[in-house]
């Protein structure tokens, strides 16, 4: 993967939507934290009851913030997805290429779990900040689109997280 670093500060990201697109890519730059933590183990790529609790704090969170709790479960649904594309490639690398697989193992529970956590916060604070600009309208489209391409430049993202950045983006102009 040619992305490396992670680093994406979300001051210099273009345009209103920046900030949210950015979070969306730090979140999906964990994919490969989790991927790491699972491979090769009994974990599978698919925790369908981890994804209940996640999308239930998350409505809880979005009535809290005074946000739309079923459009904010369908956010997330696709951040989840999103990060199982990044899953699913890098098995897929590591299977036909074992010299690229992981050399260490992250924790998934104690280290990489309580960092999604930590951007499921971030993120419902910039769906509420983004409210008014998440529409289903031409500009909306256009902002997305100019956070999107901004974003993975700045973070160099590869094909692979190019592809699951358009997944975790699809519901925002909706
Ligand atoms: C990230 C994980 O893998 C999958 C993706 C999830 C997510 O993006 O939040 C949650 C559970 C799993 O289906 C995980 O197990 O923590």
């Amino acid at each position: 993967a040619v992305h490396s670093g992670g680093a994406t500060p979300k001051g210099n990201v273009v345009g209103p939507l920046g900030p949210l697109t950015s979070i969306a890519v730090q979140r999906i730059l964990l994919g490969d934290k989790v991927a790491e933590a699972k491979f090769g183990t009994d974990s599978p790529i698919d925790d369908p009851a981890r994804e209940q609790q996640e999308l239930q704090a998350v409505a809880a969170m979005a009535a809290n913030a005074g946000i739309d709790p079923d459009a904010s479960v369908r956010f997330f649904d696709a951040q989840i997805e999103a990060n199982k594309v990044v899953q699913r490639g890098l098995y897929a690398l590591w299977t036909k290429h074992p010299e690229l697989r992981p050399s260490e193992r992250p924790d998934l529970t104690k280290d990489v779990r309580p960092k999604l956590d930590q951007i499921t916060t971030e993120i419902i604070e910039q769906l509420k900040a983004t409210r008014d600009t998440r529409k289903p309208t031409a500009t909306c489209h256009l902002q997305l689109l100019q956070a999107q391409l901004s974003t993975e430049l700045r973070a160099r993202l590869d094909a692979l997280h190019r592809r699951a950045l358009k997944t975790a983006l699809q519901p925002v102009c909706t």
